[in-house]
Parts: structure tokens; sequence; C-alpha cells
């Protein structure tokens, strides 16, 4: 249910929603810095397309997508932050509450790599200690235009305790495998109950809720 645009309006339609039937509720926020293809991820995984011509993020936009995993019904509710810095302060309040966050850099962009300390110390700051953390370097069709080559990502994910995934929004390479490994990772840790709702805002008119999570392989 695609639910908004790069207005970064605040998703008041929610209020409204009358209770659905899932079996679980997860909060996903997307970071990284501006243009590293955060949008494309969420619009490919969400609508199954690659928008032409996106623009910026203002603020903060939102999707829900609920898919169905082993005869269970998970809402995925995905936050999709704007990357320059000038939203820095509105972006920050949504990682507390997310039980995943997927922090995006371009592989043609050794900037975006090279910012990703930076991310991770706003990380430690502002999100809750338990969440789900994945690195995530997208637009590996673009090859020939790779700066950041894969093994130094997937060390630099090791050492930092965080999964490691290489993506395509264009090509739709791993974008489902993303949400779904992550959706996966989520269901397994409620079921062992390493749960944690102090940090957990419910929405109005949402069930459960759940927010924690331990480190898990997603491969
Ligand atoms: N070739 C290629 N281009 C991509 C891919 N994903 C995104 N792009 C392009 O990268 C540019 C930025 O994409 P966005 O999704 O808007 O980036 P963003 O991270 O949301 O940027 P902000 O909203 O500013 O934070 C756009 O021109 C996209 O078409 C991809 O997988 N491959």
């Amino acid at each position: 249910m695609p639910s908004s645009s790069k207005s970064g309006d605040i998703p008041v339609f929610l209020f409204s929603m009358s209770m659905e039937d899932y079996d679980y509720l997860f909060k996903i926020v997307l970071i990284g810095n501006a243009g590293v293809g955060k949008t494309c991820l969420v619009r490919r995984f969400t609508q199954g397309l690659f928008p032409p011509g996106q623009g910026a993020t203002i603020g903060v936009d939102f999707m829900i997508k609920t898919v169905e995993i082993k005869g269970e019904k998970v809402k995925l509710q995905i936050w999709d932050t704007a990357g320059q810095e000038r939203f820095r302060s509105i972006t920050q309040s949504y990682y507390r509450s997310a039980n995943a966050l997927i922090l995006t850099y371009d592989i043609t962009c050794e900037d975006s790599f090279r910012c990703l300390p930076e991310w991770l110390r706003e990380i430690e700051q502002y999100a809750n200690n338990q969440v789900v953390t994945i690195l995530v370097g997208n637009k590996i069709d673009l090859a020939e235009k790779r700066e950041v080559l894969r093994q130094r990502a997937e060390d630099f994910a090791e050492a930092q305790s965080m999964l490691y995934l290489e993506t395509s929004a264009k090509e739709s390479d791993n974008v489902e495998k993303l949400f779904l490994d992550l959706a996966c990772e989520l269901i397994r840790e409620a079921k062992q109950n390493k749960l944690d709702n102090s940090d957990t805002a419910p929405m109005p008119g949402e069930g459960k809720t759940i927010s924690y999570l331990s480190c898990c392989n997603i491969n």
C-alpha cells in the first residue's frame, strides 16, 4: 500500500487506519548519504518500480508493505529518510523505535562509503541498542563504475557486527531478499522473545509492535 510521496509530510492517514489482520509489525528505517538510492530501494520493494527522475527526499517518507512469510502476515513499516545533512535533526527522531536499520551507501561513490563511520555514530547515539543493522551497497548494476570493493565493505561490516548485502534498485537485484530476510530475522528473534517494547510508541490502530533484536545471519 503506497502511502507517501517525497514530500516529507507526516503520514496522518495512519490515524484513521482501521485495525488490520497481521501477525507482526516491524519498523524498518533506511539511512545513508543523499543519492545512494534509498528511495529507489523502497519503491522497488513496495511498488515494483524504478522511478525515473527521483527527487531528493524532504524529511522522511513512509510506506507499508505486508508480506506473508511461512504462513504469517508481516506488516513492514518502511521509513525512508532524507540523506541531506540539513534534515538530520528530523531523521534522527525516527531511529529510536526502529527494529531494523538499512544503512545504505553507493558502491560507485567512495564518499558515501567514507561517511559510514559518521552514520554509525548517529546509530549509536539515537537508535535502540538492540536494533538489527544491515549495510547495503547499492547500484551494483554500475559495476564498471565501482569505487568500493566488495571485500572492503564486507570487512567493514563484519568489524562493525553488521550484516552486508549488495543490491541494485534499478535491476531489482537482492531487493526482495533484503527486506524479506530482514523480516525473517525479525520474526525469528520475536519468537525467541527477545523483545523490548520500552522504546516503541505504538501507532493508533496498530496491534503487536516489537522492538529489540540482536545480530543475525541473513545470507
Ligand atoms: N544505476 C542505478 N541508479 C540508481 C540505483 N538506485 C538509485 N539510483 C539513482 O540514484 C539517484 C538517487 O536515488 P534516490 O533513491 O533518490 O536516493 P536517496 O538515497 O533516496 O537520496 P535522498 O532522498 O537525497 O537521501 C537517482 O538518480 C536514482 O535513479 C541503482 O540501483 N542503480
